[in-house]
């Protein structure tokens, strides 16, 4: 009898012991969101020294706001870059909206580059191989489609690459738009993202998401360049992780990253998330067993059944008092990344919460069970360290 009461007190010290840090967490992400985003800079005039950029924009169709997210990169206000488009196929219709672009832009130094390279399974680098070959410019910006610029966002992230940094990256945010499916994308990436992400970049541990990276081309080249990286589909987290064990540090910067696809629903933000759960796990094992405690309603539970067998406190207040407290929390953050007013109500707000946190565990469950990742055109498996293997020839629409 008694290994068993030492067994259930010892679970119920874990959950009660991580149900704390897990506070902690929150506290981390308030204030040190509060301390990093949003910082105020002192815009350089342009004449003094900064440094090249040459952006690579990897494409692959288009959607309702893809011209749009592309027109704001060319009316950046920085001194000196270069925009460099990819497109795989040459039947993809992003390469007239390129084109026209660069038509109603002639000053600005664009280039487009049509094919990609086999240089790994990675279709986003293979489709970027060509640009990054011909990149004139020492720092390399790599910038998903669905990204929209602020005019002085470059800025900001140039001045957070200083001399110990060999990469800056955005934060995942979302632009506003209207309906529940862009709520509760701006819920998600505004409240569980962002806890764990500014947590992980005040403590220094590798959280990076390349959707918008800005990074010295030096240091990229010394571990062989971007193809280096092709034989992942989580480039960003080697990438990152290989600056990292050269010492180097790597940061965000104060602008979140605006995502601003045309195409929002709540089908296709479930099947991203998912698919970043299949990398996560493959990539970092006891990610299958701490992330779903750290969510609300799972770490809820098991911890209100601690305090009921440690305390003999009322689990079921005890339950609610926390789902209550962590649904606080999370609006405190939420307004802090968005740095203001939201385009949804506090009770849509609550929907989309409540939604997000019963779906979140349903779908890392459902990512587990279902290790295959379907990603745009093609279908891959990974192995246990984040290599991938293409499992099925790419699918033409
Ligand atoms: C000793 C290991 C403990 C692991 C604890 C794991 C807790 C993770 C909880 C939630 C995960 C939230 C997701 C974070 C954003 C990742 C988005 C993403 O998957 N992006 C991929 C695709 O672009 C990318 O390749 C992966 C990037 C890195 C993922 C690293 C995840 C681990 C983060 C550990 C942070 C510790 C902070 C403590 C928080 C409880
Ligand atoms: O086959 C493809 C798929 C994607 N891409 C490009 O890769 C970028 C990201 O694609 P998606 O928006 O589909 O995917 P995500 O937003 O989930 O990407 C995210 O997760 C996977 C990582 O490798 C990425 O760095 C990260 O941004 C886009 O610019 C897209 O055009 C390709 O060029 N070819």
């Amino acid at each position: 009898m008694a290994p068993m009461i030492y067994t259930l007190y010892g679970f119920a010290i874990f959950f009660f012991v991580f149900w704390c840090a897990l506070w902690i967490v929150h506290l981390i992400a308030i204030f040190y969101g509060k301390y990093r985003l949003h910082s105020k800079f002192t815009s350089q005039p342009s004449d003094t020294c900064y440094f090249g950029v040459s952006i690579l924009k990897p494409l692959m169709g288009v959607d309702p706001n893809l011209f749009t997210n592309l027109e704001t990169f060319f009316n950046m206000n920085y001194p000196k870059y270069e925009l460099l488009f990819c497109v795989e196929d040459d039947t993809d219709p992003a390469i007239m909206l390129v084109k026209s672009l660069m038509e109603k832009y002639p000053k600005v130094d664009a280039k487009l580059f049509i094919g990609a390279a086999i240089v790994g399974v990675n279709p986003k680098i293979n489709n970027m191989h060509y640009a990054y070959e011909a990149t004139a410019y020492d720092f390399i910006l790599i910038s998903d489609s669905g990204i929209r610029m602020k005019e002085d966002t470059l800025q900001d992230m140039m001045n957070h690459m200083t001399d110990k940094i060999a990469l800056v990256h955005q934060m995942p945010f979302s632009a506003d738009r209207s309906g529940f499916a862009a709520a509760l994308e701006k819920i998600y990436f505004g409240t569980a993202h962002s806890r764990v992400y500014l947590t992980a970049d005040c403590i220094k541990v590798n959280c990076h998401t390349g959707m918008s990276a800005l990074m010295r081309k030096s240091v990229l080249e010394e571990e062989g360049g971007l193809k280096t990286f092709g034989c992942y589909l989580a480039e960003d987290f080697f990438i990152a992780k290989s600056f990292m064990d050269k010492g180097w540090k790597i940061t965000i910067c104060s602008q979140p990253a605006i995502q601003n696809s045309g195409i929002c629903d709540i089908h296709s933000f479930q099947s991203r998330l998912t698919r970043w759960a299949k990398l996560r796990v493959a990539m970092i094992p006891l990610v299958t067993i701490f992330e779903p405690l750290t969510e609300c309603m799972v770490i809820g539970g098991f911890t209100a059944w601690a305090v009921g067998v440690l305390f003999q406190w009322d689990s079921f207040a005890f339950y609610l008092v926390h789902v209550l407290i962590w649904f606080i929390c999370d609006w405190v953050l939420l307004t802090i990344v968005q740095n203001g007013s939201l385009p949804f109500n506090k009770f849509d707000f609550v929907v989309g919460w409540l939604f997000r946190e019963c779906s979140g565990p349903y779908l890392f469950l459902h990512a587990l069970f279902n290790p295959t990742i379907r990603w745009r055109t093609r279908v891959y498996k990974l192995a246990w360290g984040g290599i991938a293997q293409e499992i099925k020839p790419r699918i033409k629409f």
